[in-house]
């Protein structure tokens, strides 16, 4: 029978599972071989005391350097553990009319940043999903305010009455019009009545464009960050003349939540809570898709997709979410800054989904209202309102929005938008709705961290609640990567110090999780937690050993002394690993090379700095704060970017600090050659010189960045003078203390 089949599949990944666990039990050997090595030598050093102090302590930098990097690769172990994989068969749902609805959040910011006719494409592809139109409701929270986002909405609906129908005549698949105008398109039509519809489609879709632009050109405010709730249900105007096809259309609303300069907001978890209200009370839908800005439906078919797993009934029950992976539509076959996040959802999803999960990814991911709401499943017609009354706050239209079992989730009905409803909605979206309320603390999504998605994600599993990972064939949804190194630099800034804020406090998954989800899952959120803290291993093994290079000074094992071997094992290991796991998700040795490079650059930066941050903010001597990335195109970074050329227009504290310690490696390796050169004996300091040797070789379009390069996007010539003065007063120093 067609029912009792399965909605979706879920099987190992065996060959990848083997490999894996064969690779954890012989590196595990290696780093204990390694450790026994270095504690028997630190020993022996301390005893026969013949080491000058400086040497010691450099020495017991480098094996902590060393045990951090164990420690992080032990978390990064439980990936690795049970990689699984998913499928779906969404023709065996049920019928449309007992599908659940679903309500779309979407956040915005900024029209500047991220340019509204982007922004509207989100919009209108996300109303052109593959479901029911009477119950797909999306929102767009406005957390610029702005009258350009306002005007372009209303703009949006009336291109989508074009639109709409256009994609469901000829199953269009690219439901973002600036997309599929853009590429060749799909749909594999050829008759005249389409090329003659998509032409006038392509006509109205201009004109859209133009009067988008022309709101924006005679805008007076951009930005208003002191402004009531605003909060409006987008309805076609009286007829223009150009009305087409009478077609069902998606319920869409505009809100922007109250601002004012001196309060905290709350960044995008604020956002998503007054959204989280306000849809309550107009549409209530069981599920809720979020999306930030730029991450447009690509795929149609993800909803259906998303219920394949929220209406089996085996997995339902603790399923709180369905995580797409986050794909983007602007990255190139060379993707030099990796900005694609290739790791995390080609690899470190299908581990986690093994065990409870995936985290949450903030966007492209298909939530239940529930539990989001813990309380509502258990919440009757006898549950103390007063209780509710604390955590959800004073609204009983809200509070009663909580029993699924009075409220239907389908509006149709005019009646509902009642002007009583909307003043309503206005008080939910409103600064002082949250006052002594449990908004963001207990329920919802979490203000705790810059990383509220993260965060909101891990308390979820605490709470045992479990997540799916599903990544399609067709990537399901598409948005614009921080192609440009500066601005990924300070993106991947404000991440750390989410993650670290966590990872300090009372939350830190190695405390908080164990006695509320399996040690595998807690190793993985510890993983993500503490990986930063890998700058100062890499701010180390980057300055000490080419410190005593240049002097001459082993701090490694001689090519003769068989542990010289362990850490020659340990090296080839952990870099083949990653080889295969690149190529296996069909990379090739350059996404490596890439990614090896990155890691470098985030450790000596934004994992530096976002470490600070997060704990400056911790004790109070930093204010969180979150500047969206800039999504509009920049056509001369854009052809760096795509030509494979690094565009080291950045601000100085990135710049620097990386140009200081690859300088400081090129000449402490020449040293170190010239010495060797003299006393004809490599075997001491082999390991040394070849560390100096892979950074530089990693890190070259840094050097090319500052000796050979004429463009624009080289390193300049300010910078690189400062940070060779730096590189030489550390080696002087470096000399000074090892010599006396
Ligand atoms: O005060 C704010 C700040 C941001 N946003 C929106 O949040 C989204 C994400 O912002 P973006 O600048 O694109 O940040 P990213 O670092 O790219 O976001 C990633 O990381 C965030 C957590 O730091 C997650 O929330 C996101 O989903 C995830 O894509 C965008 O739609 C913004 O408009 C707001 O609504 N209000
Ligand atoms: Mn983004």
């Amino acid at each position: 029978m067609e029912d009792s089949l399965p909605l979706n599949l879920c099987q190992v990944k065996k060959s990848s599972l083997v490999i894996n666990r064969l690779y954890t039990s012989l590196h595990s050997i290696a780093l204990l071989a390694l450790i026994f090595y270095r504690t028997s030598t630190l020993l022996e050093i301390t005893k026969t005391g013949n080491k000058s102090m400086p040497f010691v302590l450099f020495y017991v930098l480098v094996f902590a350097s060393e045990l951090i990097l164990s420690f992080i690769w032990l978390l990064n172990q439980a990936y690795l553990w049970r990689p699984v994989y998913r499928t779906v068969f969404p023709e065996r749902l049920p019928e449309d009319d007992k599908l659940p609805a679903i309500d779309v959040f979407i956040c915005t910011a900024d029209p500047t940043r991220e340019p509204s006719v982007q922004v509207m494409n989100t919009v209108i592809s996300a109303m052109a999903l593959d479901y029911p139109a009477n119950k797909l409701h999306v929102y767009l929270s406005d957390d610029g305010g702005s009258p350009v986002t306002l005007g372009a909405m209303r703009e949006a609906w009336n291109f989508a009455r074009f639109w709409l129908p256009f994609c469901r005549k000829y199953g269009i698949q690219t439901s973002s019009p600036e997309a599929y105008f853009s590429v060749a398109g799909d749909g594999n039509v050829s008759s005249k009545e389409f090329t003659a519809e998509k032409e006038k489609i392509k006509e109205e879709y201009d004109v859209f464009k133009e009067r988008v632009n022309k709101i924006k050109e005679n805008a007076t405010t951009i930005i208003s960050k002191n402004h009531p709730s605003i909060i409006e249900v987008i309805r076609r105007p009286a007829d223009n003349g150009r009305e087409p096809d009478k077609a069902e259309m998606p319920l869409l609303v505009y809100v922007s939540r109250e601002k004012r300069p001196s309060q905290p907001h709350n960044f995008k978890a604020g956002a998503l809570n007054v959204l989280l209200r306000v849809s309550g009370l107009l549409s209530n839908s069981p599920h809720i898709l979020a999306l930030d800005c730029d991450m447009y439906c690509n795929d149609p078919a993800s909803a259906r997709q998303a219920m394949c797993f929220h209406l089996d009934s085996e997995i339902s029950p603790k399923l709180a979410f369905v995580q797409f992976p986050h794909n983007f539509h602007n990255i190139s076959d060379n993707d030099i800054y990796d900005s694609q996040l290739r790791t995390f959802f080609t690899n470190q999803w299908y581990g986690m989904d093994g065990i409870t999960g995936p985290i949450n990814c903030g966007t492209c991911f298909y939530i239940t209202r529930e539990a989001l709401c813990e309380t509502s499943g258990s919440i009757q017609e006898d549950t103390n309102v007063g209780q509710l009354r604390k955590i959800f706050g004073p609204s009983n239209e809200f509070i009663k929005s909580l029993n699924r079992k009075i409220k239907s989730n389908i509006i149709k009905d005019e009646a509902r938008f009642s002007s009583a409803l909307l003043q309503e909605s206005q008080c939910l979206a409103s600064l002082s709705y949250e006052r002594d309320t449990q908004w963001g603390k207990e329920a919802s999504f979490r203000y705790f961290s810059v990383v509220e998605d993260y965060f909101t994600g891990f308390l979820l599993h605490c709470k045992g609640w479990n997540s799916v990972y599903y990544n399609p064939q067709r990537p399901p949804f598409l948005g614009t990567a921080s192609t440009n190194l500066g601005e990924m630099l300070v993106q991947n800034t404000r991440w750390t110090a989410g993650l670290i804020e966590v990872a300090i406090s009372k939350y830190s998954p190695i405390i908080y999780g164990p006695s509320r989800m399996p040690i595998l899952a807690c190793m993985c959120y510890a993983q993500l937690a503490y990986y930063p803290f890998g700058f100062i291993p890499f701010w180390c093994l980057s300055i000490i050993p080419q410190l005593c290079l240049a002097q001459g000074i082993p701090l490694y094992p001689e090519i003769s002394n068989p542990f010289f071997m362990v850490f020659v094992y340990l090296f080839l290991s952990s870099n083949l690993k990653h080889i295969q796991e690149a190529l296996s998700a069909g990379h090739s040795i350059r996404t490596w090379m890439h990614e090896q490079r990155m890691w470098m650059i985030k450790s000596v930066t934004c994992y530096f700095y976002g470490s600070l941050n997060g704990i400056m903010e911790k004790i109070g001597m930093r204010e969180a704060s979150f500047l969206p990335t800039d999504k509009a195109e920049d056509e001369g970074r854009t052809k760096l970017y795509k030509s494979g050329m690094f565009d080291f227009r950045a601000p100085g504290m990135f710049i620097i600090p990386m140009c200081t310690l690859v300088i400081l490696n090129i000449v402490s390796l020449l040293i170190g050659a010239v010495k060797i050169i003299h006393t004809r004996n490599y075997g001491e300091i082999f390991i040394q010189a070849f560390i100096s040797f892979f950074i530089i070789v990693v890190q070259y379009p840094v050097i090319e960045g500052i000796f050979f390069r004429k463009d624009y996007g080289r390193i300049p010539k300010s910078a690189s003078l400062l940070s060779t003065m730096l590189a030489g007063i550390i080696l002087s120093l470096g000399s000074l203390v090892l010599i006396y």
